[in-house]
């Protein structure tokens, strides 16, 4: 038979019943890359488009196994972390990436929702701050996460250079993005990137829909895809931007409330066909 070669990036993360956010998504986005999706499974959501109902932690050990049986045997070119739920899994993942010596990973801090509502506790931040995220090639806080691991206010793009620049200095982090989804009026999309050299922003259009589930589950999965891949750094983030960018403008009207991005665009026969969006 044939061996093909094929790049392998692993996601940490929960699983989202609804299919928007979290494992799902993480693997949709590798698919779409043609990068093997390998996967940890930290804990199950009962969640849909209106919120999570229910959340269930995995034993720690079921992680650690989970982590050691892709990395040993497989071997990832990258990886990124999601929900992380809780300061023992922070801890354990934290324990793995060092010892099997993980590189090319994207520590997504999901601390805060969109909406502002803090989902970890203080001593769970503490540990992502001091252990997880020095060993990121990049971490991707949203609006309020980078408040929190700044300690500053964002309230403009000037506010999120100098929370990118404070992130970067006090948490000994190779990469930082901060991510303006949670920003208004014409700041809404516009993300900040420092690496202790270049201060650079991220501009593309505002997408105009309520349907943003899972956009930054989505945008560190396509970092973490470009790494695999070996594009550099910074390439694999503008890359992944712009297909953050383009998922969101075929984002799927499913559900009551706020519905996923759309990974595979290109796929679909008409972005009006009735056969797929009735
Ligand atoms: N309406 C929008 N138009 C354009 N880009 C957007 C929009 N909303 C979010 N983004 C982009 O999506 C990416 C994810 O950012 P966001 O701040 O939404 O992260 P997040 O809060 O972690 O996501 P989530 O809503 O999935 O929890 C960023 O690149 C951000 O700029
Ligand atoms: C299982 C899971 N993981 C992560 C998120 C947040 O995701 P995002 O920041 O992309 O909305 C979520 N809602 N559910």
């Amino acid at each position: 038979m044939n061996k093909r070669s094929i790049a392998v990036a692993l996601t940490i993360a929960g699983s989202d019943s609804g299919g928007g956010a979290g494992i799902q998504t993480d693997l949709r986005t590798f698919a779409f890359h043609c990068v093997h999706g390998t996967s940890a499974i930290t804990c199950i959501t009962a969640q849909n488009t209106l919120g999570v109902t229910r959340v269930d932690a995995m034993p720690k050990e079921a992680i650690i196994a989970q982590i050691q049986a892709v990395v040993e045997d497989i071997g990832v070119q990258a990886a990124k972390t999601g929900m992380l739920l809780n300061q023992d899994i922070i801890a354990a993942v934290a324990e793995q990436v060092k010892v099997l010596q993980i590189n090319n990973l994207v520590v997504d801090p999901v601390m805060v929702s969109r909406a502002g509502a803090q989902l970890i506790d203080d001593q769970a931040i503490n540990t992502l701050r001091h252990d997880l995220i020095p060993q990121a090639a990049i971490v991707t806080p949203n609006r309020y996460e980078a408040q929190i691991l700044s300690g500053l206010e964002i309230t403009n793009l000037e506010e999120m250079q100098t929370a990118a620049q404070v992130i970067h200095q006090q948490l000994n982090v190779n990469a930082v993005l901060v991510k303006g989804g949670g920003m208004s009026g014409a700041g809404r999309g516009v993300d900040v990137w420092f690496d202790g050299d270049k201060l650079e922003v991220l501009k593309t259009e505002v997408v105009d829909t309520k349907n943003t589930h899972g956009t930054g589950c989505t945008l560190s999965a396509a970092i973490a895809a470009n790494l695999a891949l070996g594009h550099d750094l910074w390439t694999a983030v503008q890359e992944a931007k712009k297909y953050v960018t383009t998922a969101l403008q075929y984002s799927l009207d499913i559900g009551q409330g706020q519905g996923p991005v759309g990974h595979f665009f290109p796929l679909l026969p008409s972005r009006d066909s009735s056969a797929h969006f009735s």
